[in-house]
């Protein structure tokens, strides 16, 4: 049970919505248009959760930790934000147990923010299409601080605009950066293990909870 928790904030990709069939396409559109060879849905799922930059570089060089030319990250960079914009919510889909959660959590009063290493520029467009943007009253996006998840600084971040006490707020996420950026920033932190971990199991991050569904969270807070 969590005791004292004054906001929540969600983690994005993988916690709230599956967003990797879009994200996907736009990488291999992005493929198609540099003259690489496409990368499919089952490396991209292993390839997000540390915001555009590194997913573009992982991409180009087909590897997890691979150098990317500069000239080429360059050309990329908008190719992949023009063709990801497009397609930002068409196969993507909410979580089961996720509208109820968000329902619960604001009827009872609770503040929400969205944490997302996305960048707000795409996160905000999914956020409305998918129907969720109304329940949170601020979005902080993989540009918005200076480092991304797991540093604190975004939960820091969504805390202020919010004004609230960070100790106070829930993190709630799907991969080892949530639960980093929630110990670096003092916060209490829920996982769910159906999202993006890069292929790791969530419970080796050693999460508070982890909970199989999202509508199982709000009898959680006391
Ligand atoms: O864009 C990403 O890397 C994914 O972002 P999120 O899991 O922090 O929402
Ligand atoms: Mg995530």
């Amino acid at each position: 049970m969590f005791h004292d928790i004054d906001a929540v904030l969600f983690d994005l990709d993988g916690t709230l919505v599956d967003s990797v069939p879009d994200i996907a396409i736009a990488v291999d559109r992005l493929m198609a248009a540099l003259d690489l060879p496409a990368r499919g849905e089952a490396k991209v799922r292993t390839w997000v959760g540390n915001g555009s930059e590194n997913l573009i570089r992982r991409a180009l060089t087909d590897s997890m930790d691979g150098q990317a030319d500069a000239e080429l990250m360059a050309r990329a960079r908008p190719l992949y934000r023009r063709f990801y914009a497009d397609c930002v919510c068409v196969y993507s889909t909410l979580y089961a147990g996720v509208a109820d959660c968000l329902q619960a959590l604001a009827a009872r009063g609770l503040p929400l923010a969205c944490v997302t290493n996305k960048p707000a520029e795409l996160a905000a467009p999914l956020l409305t299409r998918i129907g969720i943007e109304r329940y949170f009253a601020t979005l902080v996006g993989g540009e918005c601080t200076p480092a991304h998840k797991p540093a604190p600084d975004a939960l820091l971040l969504a805390a202020e605009r919010l004004g609230v006490t960070p100790t106070r707020c829930l993190m709630v996420g799907d991969s080892k950066n949530d639960i980093g950026a929630a110990r670096n920033a003092g916060c209490p932190v829920a996982a769910v293990p159906y999202g993006y971990n890069h292929g790791r199991d969530i419970r080796e991050s050693a999460p508070d909870v982890v909970v199989a569904s999202l509508a199982e969270l709000p009898a959680l807070i006391a």
